[in-house]
């Protein structure tokens, strides 16, 4: 990463301090936080998820949605809603749009994110499972993913308690059956529930309200989960155990794990070998947990008596699908979430987390991004400021040519280490660093990945002060190592570029300079000059700039002694022109000096 060549050619309108927008925004609905002020025009977490929103966004809603939540769209902003979008189809309409809203029936692949030119800032999944979303791409595009995890949990659970029951007494093919004229009484005898065993495997929120109702009709269940905790299992009498000791003593097997590289085609052959004969499969989770061509060899051979499913590989599936055909498998067309209660649900819950974020606000259900709770927020929100000011101020300091590969970041705090969420502070340093040296955008969602990717190693450190914990940080500190600085007084001892900040009165201020101890509000923009301390510096330096109309908003000199080598610091309201920047420059005491952008 090469730094630029001139900190007084940074690009202001990089800085987000200069996007126009509202005042006073509530920082989350969801967080029971009602409403914060904000010293600039600017919600907190639009530094994290920011767009360059004058008129009303766009919203896309690619799939049925239920009306409720359409309406909560429209009352913020333009909403299209499209249906049944061919792949390029999508790819042509994203590039106008803001949100995107989508059901399990959409792909939202890599080419999506690509064609959206940047504009696409949240993808909406109106359901549970996320994997017809690409969040790597997502993550990489610094976009948003929520979904609504919890609004179809019963609906699923019912579908799947439905399957089971209807499976076990062979209800939709004597339906068939009876509707072709026929009446096959003992043909379809079917099996009993009460006393059978049923493995769960997911013991998450579908996984659970499964496993409850079956409980109801009487049958023994255990679970599988490797990541759920035994006493919530315990306290409704499920008994959690291994993989193999659930599958292989199942008399019902019950799928409910999301889709991941680690459950793909989980139930394949080997695994149906080591079921007990005539075990019977439902499946309301994702076709792809089963290898479909294992299910109907199983199938064929009796090891599976009979299965269940919701979902498939394909969907919609091939109509000569095997399992499809299949006469002792029941099929339904992923109707899982679909109940009236449900969709009504879902669409609400996407709809409040996808204008929340648009807004600016920190969603609750964010699936690529880390989590910060509302109180944790509010106190860090200043540090917040802080950092990206520290990033933006060390990266500036860099001689061009020299690249930024090593950032080292402590944080000295009276708090214990375990206290301190540094990953939004951690963040904002890396948005700071990137974004004026580069056409990046960095947000909370894509900061570690755009740092990994531009070889920028930061390391963070803690220093545990002694004193009162009230505010969780008393200094942060930004070192960047092995580069040169166009400001030779902002290299530390040790030869880093350093920059100190403290929060002061709620206002980010720069405390320290390589060994030079300063203090200058991290407002508008700053002038660094290196010169011998002397008197009448500050007037010279003052009297050019008050020429220009240009504001000076606070003046602070650090020196090592008495008329020995100082660095004042200067902080300005307006961007001086380049002939005052020259004119100070030539004063013939300071001996060097850099303006930085905030
Ligand atoms: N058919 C439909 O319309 C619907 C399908 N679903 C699907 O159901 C699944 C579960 O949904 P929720 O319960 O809401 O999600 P959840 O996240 O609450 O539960 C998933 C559980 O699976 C567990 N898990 C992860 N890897 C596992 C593994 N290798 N083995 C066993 N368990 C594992 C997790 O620890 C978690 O407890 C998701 O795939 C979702 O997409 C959900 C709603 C409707
Ligand atoms: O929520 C889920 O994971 C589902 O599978 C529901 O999918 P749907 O929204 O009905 O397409």
């Amino acid at each position: 990463m090469a730094a630029a060549a001139s900190s007084t050619s940074l690009k202001h309108s990089q800085s987000p301090t200069t996007i126009p927008c509202m005042r006073h925004r509530s920082l989350s609905a969801t967080f029971g936080v009602t409403s914060l002020s904000f010293r600039r025009s600017e919600p907190l977490y639009r530094r994290f998820v920011v767009l360059s929103m004058d008129a009303k966004p766009t919203i896309l809603v690619a799939e049925k949605l239920g009306e409720a939540g359409v309406k909560l769209l429209k009352d913020f902003a333009n909403v299209d809603c499209s249906y049944n979008l061919s792949p390029e189809e999508l790819c042509t309409k994203i590039s106008l749009c803001d949100a995107l809203i989508v059901r399990s029936g959409t792909k939202v692949s890599r080419e999506v994110f690509e064609s959206s030119g940047g504009r696409l800032k949240v993808v909406g999944r109106a359901g549970v499972g996320i994997d017809n979303v690409d969040l790597a791409a997502a993550t990489e595009h610094g976009c948003l993913v929520v979904n609504a995890p919890t609004a179809n949990t019963v609906a699923a659970a019912e579908h799947g308690i439905a399957l089971l029951t209807a499976m076990a007494r062979n209800v939709a093919q004597a339906d068939a059956s009876v509707k072709a004229g026929k009446w096959q009484r003992s043909k379809y005898v079917g099996v009993s529930l009460v006393g059978k065993t049923l493995a769960v495997m997911g013991f998450g929120k579908v996984g659970t309200e499964v496993a409850r109702r079956a409980k109801g009709l009487g049958m023994h269940v255990i679970a599988h989960d490797p990541y759920a905790p035994a006493d919530r299992a315990r306290a409704i009498g499920v008994e959690l155990v291994s993989f193999d000791e659930a599958i292989s003593s199942a008399d019902f097997i019950s799928l409910h794990m999301p889709l991941t590289p680690a459950t793909s085609k989980i139930l394949n052959d080997e695994n149906f070998a080591k079921m007990k004969k005539g075990v019977r499969i439902v499946n309301v989770a994702r076709g792809g947990v089963i290898d479909e061509d294992a299910l109907v060899k199983a199938l064929d051979s009796g090891i599976v008596a009979q299965a269940a499913l919701d979902v498939f590989t394909e969907e919609p599936p091939p109509k000569d699908n095997k399992l499809v055909q299949h006469e002792n498998v029941t099929a339904t067309p992923h109707l899982g979430a679909s109940t009236m209660e449900a969709q009504e649900g879902v669409a609400i819950e996407i709809a409040e987390a996808v204008v929340g974020a648009l807004k600016g606000e920190l969603a609750a259900t964010a699936v690529n991004a880390p989590m910060v709770p509302s109180e944790v927020l509010i106190e860090l929100k200043p540090f917040v400021s802080l950092s990206e000011k520290l990033g933006r101020l060390a990266v500036q300091l860099v001689a061009g040519g020299s690249g930024v590969k090593s950032v080292k970041v402590t944080y000295a705090s009276a708090r214990a280490p375990d206290d301190l969420d540094t990953r939004l502070l951690r963040a904002m340093i890396t948005k700071g660093l990137i974004e004026p040296i580069s056409s990046v955008f960095v947000n909370l969602v894509n900061a570690d990945f755009t740092a990994k990717q531009r070889g920028l190693r930061i390391s963070e450190e803690r220093i545990v002060l002694d004193g009162s914990p009230e505010s969780p940080l008393e200094f942060i500190q930004v070192q960047i190592a092995n580069v040169e600085s166009k400001f030779a007084s902002a290299l530390s001892d040790s030869g880093e570029i350093k920059v100190e900040g403290r929060v002061k009165d709620g206002i980010p201020h720069l405390t320290r300079v390589g060994s030079f101890e300063v203090d200058v509000s991290l407002e508008g923009s700053i002038i660094l000059c290196r010169q011998v301390d002397q008197p009448g510096m500050i007037g010279k330096v003052g009297s050019i700039l008050g020429q220009e109309n240009v504001n000076v908003s606070f003046m602070s000199v650090g020196r090592i002694a008495p008329r020995k080598q100082a660095v004042m610091a200067i902080g300005v309201d307006e961007e001086p022109s380049k002939e005052s920047l020259k004119r100070i420059g030539e004063i013939s005491a300071i001996e060097d000096f850099v303006y930085l952008n905030l």
